[in-house]
């Protein structure tokens, strides 16, 4: 083995350690439109087996740093790794799309393909990718997926059309489940849901990151998602990740924004029903002890 060898296998085991924890890591990250600048010098971790939360005002680049770290958008400048492996500029190559077969994503508004059915939404990855599974058994995985979402088996072989906002929310999340992922990116996904939708599927969200031990990188705008199910938040602003952390550290922090987004009237009113919701939950593991 050359010097320059070993020196490379030194680096790349040093970086398998280093990233152990970590599933995805950016880094130095730039992203530009003309002269637009929405990123510059960019970092951020996602911790394996963790929600994150991703927010910041509108058009600070939460979507943009989704793409980027998929792969729908080159960087001008920077490194994206997932699970270790560097992803800028490499998409086509065997061991990227090995990786890109570890997530799944449920775009805003879900994306859905309006002529096919359900089941076939939730099928069009699996031909994409293992084109060896026959129809009988892509046909079963399809109807797993779907039932796994809460949505009834009825709804595998109607249209989008055919589906309520929150109906259809669920057929995206199942295809994002098609190839039982590691990774599942989340782009507003209660966005036009009402209250109990959007609380539901924040349920749904945690039980199967719960259950299949998922990472999930999670873009919204709703401060109850933010409190009922993310481990940690990441505000963007002034064009980089400003912070990282629980709800609590962030409301540590001075930031203007941080404030008035976690403070203000709507803030607060998320606030005091985890509050509520906490102190509820306190009460009954109390009296469950005294019985
Ligand atoms: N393909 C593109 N071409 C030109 N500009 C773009 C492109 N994609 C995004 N932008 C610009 O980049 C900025 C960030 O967009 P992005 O969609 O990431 O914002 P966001 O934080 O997700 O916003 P929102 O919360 O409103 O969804 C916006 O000013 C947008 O206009």
């Amino acid at each position: 083995m050359t010097t320059d060898e070993r020196q490379a296998k030194e680096e790349r085991i040093e970086r398998a350690v280093a990233s152990d924890d970590i599933a995805i890591s950016v880094r130095g990250l730039k992203n530009s439109f003309g002269d637009q600048t929405v990123h510059e010098n960019l970092d951020l971790d996602v911790r394996k087996g963790e929600i994150l939360g991703v927010v910041g005002g509108s058009g600070t680049g939460k979507s943009v740093l989704m793409r980027s770290i998929i792969g729908l958008q080159v960087p001008d400048e920077g490194e994206v790794h997932v699970f270790g492996e560097d992803m800028v500029g490499r998409l086509d190559d065997d061991e990227a799309l090995a990786i890109r077969k570890r997530w799944g994503v449920l775009f805003q508004g879900g994306a859905l393909f309006s002529t096919l059915t359900v089941a076939e939404n939730v099928e069009v990855p699996i031909r994409e990718y293992y084109p060896n599974i026959g129809p009988v058994l892509r046909d079963e995985i399809a109807a797993y997926k779907i039932r796994m979402t809460g949505l009834p088996a009825e709804a595998g072989p109607k249209y989008p059309a055919e589906l309520s906002g929150g109906m259809k929310k669920r057929a995206g999340l199942a295809r994002a489940l098609a190839l039982d992922p590691d990774l599942l990116f989340l782009d507003e996904p209660t966005a036009g849901l009402d209250p109990i939708g959007a609380a539901a599927f924040d349920d749904q969200t945690r039980k199967l990151q719960e259950t299949l031990g998922l990472t999930v990188f999670l873009i919204t705008h709703d401060l109850d998602t933010l409190y009922s199910i993310c481990d940690r938040v990441a505000v963007l602003a002034d064009k980089k990740v400003i912070a990282v952390g629980t709800i609590d550290e962030l409301l540590a922090l001075d930031h203007p924004w941080i404030q008035e987004y976690f403070n203000g009237p709507r803030g607060r009113a998320a606030t005091a029903a985890v509050t509520r919701e906490r102190g509820k939950a306190a009460a009954e593991k109390q009296a469950d002890g005294r019985q």
